[in-house]
């Protein structure tokens, strides 16, 4: 048997399928295959948000699964939209890696050591928002490109390409702001200057976490695909799934749309599940956050403290501040 696993053609979409795909085989003992899929994300070069957001990148991957051209597909979870896709299933959300957000500023330089006026780069409001609430007087620039390429616009990071410098979009920041799990699977953790800890920036909901994505007929047990459907769920981990799901209620309960200012984190921590999130206006001038816990260790548990918490951000206001819809 050899399972067909669809990704992106992108460095780290390929990076984060091919240590999932050895994983893959060899838990279940069987081949696998990439397939490359090519997204409309990957080929227009507009800002992000005008296409529709993240969105664009799945809608391929999800289209590929469902007329056969490949078994399973690997998202970031952040990048997955909340709701559910028929005859598509999630069969293995992976142990989640750091879920920090940090920051790779020259020099060396923290947030906190970063002069007045200084441009820091970013494509997310939820991002922007958060800089401008820790540091009125920086400049926060839109930006978009993959790691690499963001990383190019920060002078003397370490592993920085000196050749194909593009002129005006390399070395014009101070520093960009990424997920520290992009970054950990590329092996460019190095440019990391400062960790945002969840006091400070909280992440994407979903953050760090990857999204092992089949044919629901192919994750049933006892079906024909037995020994694919026993691997997915062999790299299922049970605390992350409640994780997300937690922080994905908040985003579904919200409406949120992709370019909403929504960042939330959950975890567990012996027997109970944690939930913070977060809404701001886009300005970073008003914040709304909200936590709670449940001892509800289940998915239903999970969803209910997602919807709570959002309810709470709601009640304090969070469709005031923000254009929650906005996509
Ligand atoms: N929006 C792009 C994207 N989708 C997933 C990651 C890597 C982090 C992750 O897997 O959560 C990134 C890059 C980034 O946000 O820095």
């Amino acid at each position: 048997m050899t399972v067909r696993i669809g990704t992106r053609a992108s460095k780290l979409a390929l990076t984060q399928t091919q240590q999932t795909a050895d994983r893959l085989a060899a838990v279940g003992g069987f081949d696998v295959e990439l397939v490359h899929i090519t997204t409309e994300g990957d080929v227009k070069t507009g800002s992000l948000s005008q296409m529709g957001g993240t969105g664009v990148f799945v809608a391929a991957l999800r289209e590929a699964l469902l007329d056969q051209r490949c078994d399973v597909a690997v998202h970031s979870l952040k990048d997955l939209p909340t709701g559910a896709e028929a005859g598509l299933t999630i069969a293995a959300t992976p142990t989640r890696v750091d879920v920090r957000d940090v920051l790779c500023a020259r020099d060396g330089l923290t947030l906190a050591q970063l002069p007045a006026g200084a441009k820091v780069g970013t494509g997310s409001p939820r991002r922007a928002a958060q800089l401008r609430a820790l540091r009125q007087d920086i400049e926060v620039i839109d930006i978009r490109g993959n790691v690499d390429t963001r990383l190019g616009r920060v002078p003397g990071l370490p592993g920085n390409s000196t050749d194909a410098v593009v002129p005006g979009k390399s070395n014009d920041l101070d520093a960009v702001v990424l997920a520290a799990a992009g970054l950990e699977r590329m092996g460019r953790l190095d440019t990391a200057s400062e960790f945002f800890e969840s006091d400070a920036m909280l992440p994407a909901p979903g953050q760090g976490s990857l999204a092992i994505e089949c044919r629901t007929a192919d994750a049933a047990a006892g079906g024909s695909q037995e020994a694919l459907a026993q691997a997915l769920s062999a790299l299922n981990d049970e605390d992350t799934r409640l994780a997300v799901t937690a922080e994905r209620a908040v985003l579904a309960r919200l409406e949120a749309g992709c370019a909403a200012p929504v960042g939330a984190f959950a975890h567990r921590k012996g027997s109970m599940l944690y939930l913070e999130a977060v809404v701001c206006s886009v300005d970073g001038l008003k914040t709304l956050r909200e936590k709670k816990a449940t001892d509800g260790l289940n998915e239903v548990g999970a969803t209910l403290l997602g919807i709570e918490v959002a309810e709470l951000l709601l009640a304090a206001g969070a469709a005031e501040i923000t254009d929650l819809a906005a996509s």
